[in-house]
């Protein structure tokens, strides 16, 4: 197989049920997901995961929502404008996104709507994604704690679950010409995230690819039922490398709805791994470094053609 084969439908990422009654710190149950999603992590850098939390009833009203904010017209989604980049509206040849940062404060969510709908906004959608937002944040602050603690440093947990603000971000794919059925063509490049942790749903059409570390691609197959949890590059230069972040890219054949929300660290907080995970065994991988300064050399000319960005970035 070359590294352009995709894997037969059959072949599964690790699946992981984060149980709302049983899971707390220190029971058993904890302790057990908590080594699958090590486990997971170090095999292929992301796992698809379901969650008691999350009511099919609100995963249909996100997609209605979307559905309903896409066909607005282009000037009002122009007015999805943010200062960070990415954060906004965006427009590309086969996608476009629409952004909400720190979609966990339905105050910012109102925002937003806002600025879609500047006579009233928009009450309902506000509150179906702040909810969607708010829950798929709990379990992102779980998935991290559980991280952090696989690795012996609960020390640090307060300090980095509080590092993190939180971007939601809605895509739209549509084929070129509607040519709908026909080869599917790249709709997002190959990349890794650079935040911590991207929590993705598909909505019923697939498109989702990870690299494999043995350089295959797997298609994600979309179901009501689970969530892509993805580690990004900040997550993992915090760790000392000790886990990878995946490649993924998104293959475009029909018209397709996702979103994700995105733990990206605060401008101010220093990414540096700490000094329990560097030893004789595992050198120091990466120089401390801030989000910002990354993400500028991310989006670069020498970022956007380098085998691992991040590397390139800070690699010591
Ligand atoms: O649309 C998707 O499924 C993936 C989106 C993605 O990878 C991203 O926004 O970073
Ligand atoms: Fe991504």
């Amino acid at each position: 197989m070359d590294s352009d084969s995709v894997l037969p439908l059959s072949i599964q990422l690790p699946v992981i049920h984060f149980s709302d009654k049983t899971l707390k710190p220190g029971s058993s149950e904890w302790d057990q997901v908590k080594s699958d999603v090590r486990k997971a992590l170090e095999d292929y850098g992301c796992f698809e995961a379901s969650f008691d939390k999350l009511s099919m009833e609100l995963k249909k009203s996100v997609f209605e929502a979307m559905e309903e904010l896409f066909d607005l017209p282009m000037q009002a989604k122009q007015r999805n404008v943010s200062s960070k980049r990415l954060h906004g509206y965006l427009n590309m040849s086969l996608h476009e996104g629409l952004g909400v940062d720190d979609a966990n404060v339905l105050e910012k969510v109102d925002e937003f709507t806002q600025q879609l709908w500047p006579d009233h906004g928009n009450k309902t959608i506000s509150e179906t994604l702040h909810k969607f937002s708010k829950q798929l944040s709990e379990v992102d602050a779980t998935v991290r704690r559980m991280i952090l603690e696989s690795f012996g440093i609960e020390k640090y947990i307060d300090e980095h679950l509080n590092s993190t603000n939180y971007l939601f971000r809605m895509m739209k794919y549509t084929p070129a010409d509607n040519d709908d059925g026909e080869e599917p063509k790249q709709g997002l490049r190959t990349h890794t995230d650079t935040n911590f942790i991207t929590i993705l749903h598909q909505y019923q059409v697939d498109g989702l690819e990870v690299l494999t570390k043995d350089g295959k691609w797997i298609q994600v197959k979309p179901s009501q039922d689970y969530f892509l949890v993805m580690l990004g590059d900040t997550l993992s230069a915090l760790l000392n490398g000790r886990l990878s972040p995946p490649s993924h890219r998104v293959m475009v054949s029909k018209k397709r709805y996702s979103t994700a929300l995105f733990s990206v660290p605060k401008p101010e907080f220093i990414i540096d791994s700490p000094e329990e995970l560097v030893d004789e065994e595992h050198p120091r991988r990466f120089k401390p470094f801030v989000y910002n300064d990354y993400i500028h050399f991310f989006h670069s000319e020498v970022g956007r053609r380098a085998q691992s960005a991040l590397h390139d970035f800070c690699a010591i």
